[in-house]
């Protein structure tokens, strides 16, 4: 039997994903012990009550309310209590001891990723985060090391599963965004208050962290483009799904030349249409999928379960193990490269293709009018489909358009649409939706 020297591990949070992890340190700490070359040894779980239930049974005498007593003399600190504060001054505390750190937290490194890796960075300690995107699925790792050598071209992301499970239900089943929402809450999938998820916060925490690893470049939260999905409806994800599309709620990462030629970035979320033979259509429930694509790699797809406590503590073992090893053999840890430190362009200067929706008179004339006012503003069509005439208690007869455009800058396509709802043919411009990952 060979003995290990002990690494002392502080888990910071006892909670979905906190008291898996405090589970299997437990239960499997003779493996890991071998993987890493020494023993992690479970000092205490941090919790705001000790006597709460818990969906684990773990040994009473592991909790604590004392964070700071268990953060001191720790060699590894896992912080999975969520939210700011006090997470930052824990995190901030332990890597100033000299302590390694595991986070899950998406909110605190989108909001202060740069003080945390100056912290880690000045000390030499590592600061490890596979959980805070993705939750079980590699992609943190796959962005910092396996594509380190490689530029990345663009990334589309289905970050969130909440929102995901939401449109999925509404494609196959046809309901409305507010039931299928309340059904999830029901089902315990959506939470009371679902405005992170909904609103598209959480994705743009996420789309953050993506973008800032992937373009080497500061990318603070407050910069990422967010449009939320409540707008969506049934009628729109009707008329995607006619046009062979599905509707998805993308995190979005993409490098840009803006109009002065100025290399840049683009970080945004919104909803968007995708092609049904698009990998990312296939994407069900509440699973979540990274699309990457890359300048050698080409395009690459990581899937699986975005959230969950038991998958999610894949990523946080993950990163406690390779971060221990590397504490076993000593030497600084990885820092976070930001050298290209590349601007974030505002939304008008991204270019992507669209669906515009049109109530119109059908009269002659019409649709020479609409194409012009696409063709004044270099906005190029590429399909147009009208439904049938419909005629109003007012004697009104008015159809409907759906026109497909080719690529077209964002600013473009704003200017074309304020026309189109100050023009005298148009009843009214009933959506507009971006077509992603032409
Ligand atoms: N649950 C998931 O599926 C999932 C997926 C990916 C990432 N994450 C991230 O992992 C982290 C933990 O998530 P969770 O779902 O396990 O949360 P949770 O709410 O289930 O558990 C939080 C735990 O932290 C403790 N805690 C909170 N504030 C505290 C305080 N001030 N002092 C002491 N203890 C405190 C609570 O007592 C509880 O034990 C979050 O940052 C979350 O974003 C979760
Ligand atoms: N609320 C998040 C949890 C995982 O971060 C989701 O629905 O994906
Ligand atoms: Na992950």
């Amino acid at each position: 039997m060979i003995s290990y020297r002990s690494l002392r591990v502080a888990l910071l949070g006892g909670g979905s994903v906190g008291a898996q992890v405090a589970r299997a340190l437990l239960e499997d700490g003779d493996e890991l012990s071998q993987r890493v070359g020494a023993r992690l040894e479970l000092v205490g779980i941090a919790v705001r009550d000790v006597d709460a239930p818990r969906s684990v049974d773990l040994p009473r005498e592991l909790f604590t309310t004392d964070v700071d007593r268990l953060i001191l003399g720790a060699d590894v600190v896992v912080e999975l209590m969520g939210g700011i504060e006090p997470a930052r001054t824990h995190v901030l505390k332990a890597l100033a001891s000299g302590a390694d750190v595991v986070t899950g937290n998406k909110a605190l490194l989108a909001t202060h990723g740069p003080e945390l890796f100056a912290a880690a960075e000045q000390v030499g300690a590592q600061l490890y985060y596979e959980a805070a995107v993705g939750g079980a699925i590699p992609i943190i790792r796959p962005l910092r090391e396996s594509l380190a050598g490689d530029r990345i071209v663009r990334i589309l992301g289905i970050v969130n599963g909440t929102t995901n499970y939401i449109l999925d239900r509404m494609d196959t089943e046809g309901g409305a965004l507010e039931d299928v929402l309340a059904d999830a809450q029901r089902l315990g999938l959506a939470e009371a208050d679902p405005t992170a998820d909904v609103d598209g916060y959480d994705a743009a925490q996420k789309a953050a962290i993506l973008a800032s690893l992937a373009f080497h470049t500061d990318v603070p939260v407050e910069a990422v483009h967010r449009e939320g999905m409540r707008t969506v409806t049934a009628a729109q994800i009707a008329s995607a799904a006619r046009s062979g599309h599905v509707v998805k709620l993308l995190a979005i990462c993409e490098r840009l030349t803006d109009d002065d030629g100025r290399d840049g970035v683009s970080v945004r979320v919104y909803p968007a249409m995708v092609s049904r033979t698009h990998p990312l259509a296939a994407v069900h429930g509440a699973n979540n999928a990274v699309f990457v694509e890359a300048e050698a790699a080409g395009s690459l797809m990581f899937y699986g379960a975005g959230a969950g406590g038991v998958e999610t503590s894949s990523a946080v073992l993950g990163d406690l193990v390779s971060l221990a090893r590397r504490h076993v053999v000593g030497g600084p840890g990885l820092a976070e490269s930001k050298h290209a430190d590349l601007p974030v362009l505002d939304i008008g200067q991204v270019t992507t293709r669209y669906a515009v929706t049109l109530e119109v008179k059908d009269e002659p004339g019409v649709l020479a009018g609409i194409a012009g006012v696409f063709a004044q503003h270099g906005v190029s069509v590429e399909t147009l489909q009208q439904s049938v005439v419909t005629t109003s208690s007012a004697g009104l007869a008015t159809a409907v358009l759906v026109i497909g455009t080719h690529a077209a800058r964002e600013s473009a396509l704003a200017a074309t649409v304020a026309d189109l709802e100050a023009h005298r043919v148009v009843v009214g411009v009933a959506s507009v939706l971006r077509v992603e990952g032409a």
